[in-house]
């Protein structure tokens, strides 16, 4: 369960962010214009920012998450490029303590290869990958369908069916899980 209470942000001279209230407990796209400040809120719900005001909880923890309660997973991908896919995968199962379980979204294909030989859509599927290593009961991810086939979108989808809330953000509606509106979430006022 994710908990965002009241958050708000403020950035560059401006309140991005009006007092978000919203609870995930089940798969839910957040939508919204450009800048209306889905991306600033994942990195809240992550830990990387502190909001200005208000607290976000992660099954009742806050404000950093440890990788076994929360995945977390940006646009850039957060691999090692020189590391091959296996490196990759071997290191944060043992950061996180976590292990690779079967082939999600087909990483099996390219263990061997090194990250930075990958397609973009390929460092975005092991990103996936990366942060379901330890199982988390809780995800996020910035704009989930940036680079991924309709293919991996549909494992992605299965693989997401089974977490306790993920908290998906696209600039288009996605027709994944339940849609919310970061205008609804907030007070009025807009920015
Ligand atoms: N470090 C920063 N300093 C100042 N302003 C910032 C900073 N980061 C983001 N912003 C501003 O905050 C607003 C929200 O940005 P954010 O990236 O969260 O929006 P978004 O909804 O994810 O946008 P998009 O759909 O385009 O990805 C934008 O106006 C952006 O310019």
């Amino acid at each position: 369960m994710i908990e965002i209470r009241d958050v708000w942000k403020r950035l560059g001279g401006f309140w991005v962010l009006r007092g978000v209230n919203m609870r995930v407990n089940s798969v839910v796209t957040l939508v919204g214009p450009n800048g209306s400040g889905k991306t600033t809120l994942v990195k809240i719900i992550a830990g990387v920012l502190e909001p200005s005001r208000g607290e976000v909880l992660v099954d009742g923890r806050r404000p950093r998450v440890p990788a076994s309660v929360l995945g977390v997973v940006f646009h850039t991908p957060m691999l090692y490029p020189e590391l091959t896919v296996r490196e990759n995968l071997k290191l944060f199962a043992k950061l996180s303590g976590g292990r690779l379980v079967g082939c999600p979204l087909g990483v099996c294909k390219v263990l061997d290869k090194p990250v930075k030989a990958l397609s973009f859509g390929w460092r975005r599927r092991v990103d996936v990958v990366r942060a379901l290593l330890p199982d988390p009961p809780n995800l996020v991810i910035d704009e989930p369908t940036t680079g991924l086939d309709e293919e991996a979108r549909g494992e992605l989808l299965d693989l997401l069916k089974e977490r306790g809330a993920a908290l998906l953000t696209s600039p288009f509606p996605l027709g994944i899980g339940h849609e919310v509106r970061i205008e609804d979430v907030q007070y009025a006022g807009g920015s």
